[in-house]
């Protein structure tokens, strides 16, 4: 069932004993299968024929011992079956999910979440062919040949026919694989379309409601799902065609063994009994190619799902491991000559950027949209790499460090902070079991949060509701902050931070910055009054440069004098205009 890659045979090898038993038992059920048309050829031969009535009550005992023989195989082989699913879809969804973790932000963002979803329904689909009814069909496949045998022996007129007949049933599937691999991409690419708008609509459904969006989203929608439709319509009647064809296939089968068969006994070559229990087993030949064929859309739809899987685990990790454990630093962080781009042929959003945020200071960080701002608090945190030069902390480059390490050095508050399902102390610790209730409530207390939550009844264990909807803008806002503080990391850095604080919170949140100010190197991007007043360094990020950077009072005295300089620049333009 393909030869996996090392992600992939790690998990197999363990279940590996559990298939080789799964395998077992599956050989005496296909033997304990031989009894039946046996069975019936008995019947016909002997217990007709002579009417030895003994004869039949002894058949009968032993074959209602095999049958229930057979019925315990079959419970065994289930429970098995159900062990190594379950196994696999840990393993699987384990190795899945620390991958995914393991990715470095950019491949997160460079695909759509509806892709990242994709990707675990894609582990359903290898635990239920790994693990499921194909499997035991493949287990079962060369027992058809074994069956071909017996007919040689008990009804060597009709065996021939499988000789003609097996070799188009490969035939079909072979052009089936083919057919059905094809038509089944193409549904899953559209599958994945209409996923991804649905993401994106319900992300934004609040939007989406207020602006009344869906007048335009709906025709897109509609033409999304039509294709998707469209696509599954396609490929269904690919895979009833091979399904149906055989299925004809089998019947035919049927018939030409029964017409050669009476052939042959009219010829007083084979006895009835024998074309009775051949007819038998040609159904356990013909099953599985029958099966094979019909079922084809399921290993295409298998191989499709591995291949997104083995694409996904052979991306290239993030550092997973670091060479010295370093104490905690200082805080200082250091820019060289950075260059960073989004895409290989696209234009650089930094360029040759060279900046020094030094430790116990606050630094704001302002410039127009589109700017670079956010950009280069990803390159700050170590959430994006640099094209070239280099982001170092303390002298040190972050790319040597693990995300965990700089995620206890460097507290990040993003533009827009997402809580998750759980409790307001669940977000703030991230469920750490090592973060204590007195370093919660000492944050919290450092952020003016102690007082707020202490008043809801359920205090700490508050739901925040679905992505912290049951919590107003400025306390989630807080909450966040909150939670970079966790671990008291040297650095915070926070981007556009009081959009959603009313003046006294962004007072509040002024006085709280200036106060981590004297221990904590922090750096906000924000164009609030507010919070440049209280920057001891400030910065203008404009296309790709630091356009000015220095002690507050210079750089503000610099723009003061830049905008003089333009007014009066226009002043002298209006007056020659209108003279
Ligand atoms: N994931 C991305 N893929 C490709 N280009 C991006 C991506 N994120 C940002 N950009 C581009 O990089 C440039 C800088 O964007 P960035 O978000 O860093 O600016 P910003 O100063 O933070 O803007 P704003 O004030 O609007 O938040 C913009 O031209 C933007 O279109």
């Amino acid at each position: 069932m393909g030869q996996g890659k090392p992600w992939f045979a790690a998990i197999r090898r363990k279940l590996r004993p559990l298939l080789w038993e799964m395998a077992v038992y599956s050989f005496f059920v296909n033997i304990l299968a031989l009894v039946i048309p046996l069975f019936v050829l008995q019947v016909y031969n002997r217990v007709v024929a002579f009417g030895a009535i003994t004869t039949l009550q002894g058949l009968v005992l032993g074959v209602v011992l095999v049958l229930v023989f057979d019925f315990l195989l079959r419970q065994i082989r289930s429970r098995l079956l159900q062990k190594a699913a379950m196994r696999l879809d840990i393993g699987i969804g384990e190795a899945l999910v620390r991958k995914i973790w393991s990715l470095p932000l950019r491949v997160l963002e460079s695909r759509p979440s509806s892709y990242w979803q994709g990707l675990f329904r894609d582990a359903d689909m290898v635990r239920n062919t790994v693990a499921g009814p194909p499997f035991l069909l493949l287990i079962d496949l060369p027992f058809s040949l074994l069956f071909v045998g017996l007919i040689f022996v008990i009804a060597e007129p009709v065996a021939w026919v499988f000789a003609g007949v097996i070799p188009v049933f490969i035939l079909l599937g072979a052009i089936s694989a083919r057919s059905v691999s094809r038509v089944s991409n193409d549904e899953k690419d559209a599958q994945r379309r209409r996923d991804s708008l649905i993401g994106d609509m319900i992300d934004n459904r609040g939007t989406v409601k207020a602006l009344s969006l869906d007048r335009g989203l709906q025709p897109q929608w509609e033409k999304v799902h039509a294709d998707g439709v469209e696509r599954a319509l396609h490929r269904g009647m690919n895979v009833d065609f091979f399904a149906n064809t055989g299925m004809i296939l089998t019947l035919a089968t049927t018939v030409l063994i029964t017409s050669f068969g009476a052939l042959a006994i009219i010829d007083q070559k084979l006895s009835i009994g024998a074309l009775i229990a051949a007819n038998m087993l040609s159904s356990r030949v013909i099953g599985p190619f029958s099966q094979l064929v019909g079922g084809w859309k399921g290993f295409a739809m298998y191989r499709q799902a591995r291949q997104r899987l083995d694409d996904v685990m052979t991306l290239p990790e993030e550092r997973q491991e670091t060479t010295i454990d370093l104490d905690k630093p200082a805080g200082e962080i250091l820019l060289e000559n950075v260059c960073f781009r989004y895409r290989a042929d696209g234009d650089p959003v930094l360029e040759g950027l060279g900046v020094r945020f030094a430790p116990r200071a606050v630094h704001v960080i302002m410039g127009p949209n589109g700017g670079g701002k956010t950009t280069l608090i990803k390159l700050l945190t170590g959430l994006y790499s640099p094209e070239s030069g280099r982001v170092l902390l303390d002298g040190a480059d972050l790319g040597q460090f693990t995300r965990r390490q700089l995620a206890g050095w460097i507290g990040y508050v993003p533009q827009n902070s997402v809580l998750v399902d759980g409790t307001i102390r669940d977000n703030i610790t991230g469920k750490r079991p090592d973060i204590s209730d007195r370093e919660v409530v000492e944050i919290c207390k450092a952020v003016g949060l102690h007082r707020i939550i202490s008043d809801y009844p359920d205090g700490y264990g508050t739901p925040v509701g679905e992505a912290g909807g049951a919590l107003s803008g400025g306390i989630r806002q807080r909450i966040a902050i909150a939670r970079a503080l966790i671990g008291h990391p040297p650095v915070l850095i926070l981007d556009e931070p009081s959009a959603s604080l009313d003046r006294p919170a962004e007072n509040m949140l002024r006085d709280l910055l200036k106060n981590l100010s004297q221990d904590h190197t922090i750096i906000v991007v924000s164009h609030s009054p507010t919070l440049l007043n209280m920057a001891d360094y400030l910065y203008l990020l404009d296309r790709r440069r630091m356009v000015i950077s220095g002690p507050r009072e210079e750089v503000l005295n610099h723009i003061n004098s830049l905008q003089a300089g333009a007014a009066a620049a226009d002043g002298t333009r209006n007056r020659r205009a209108n003279v």
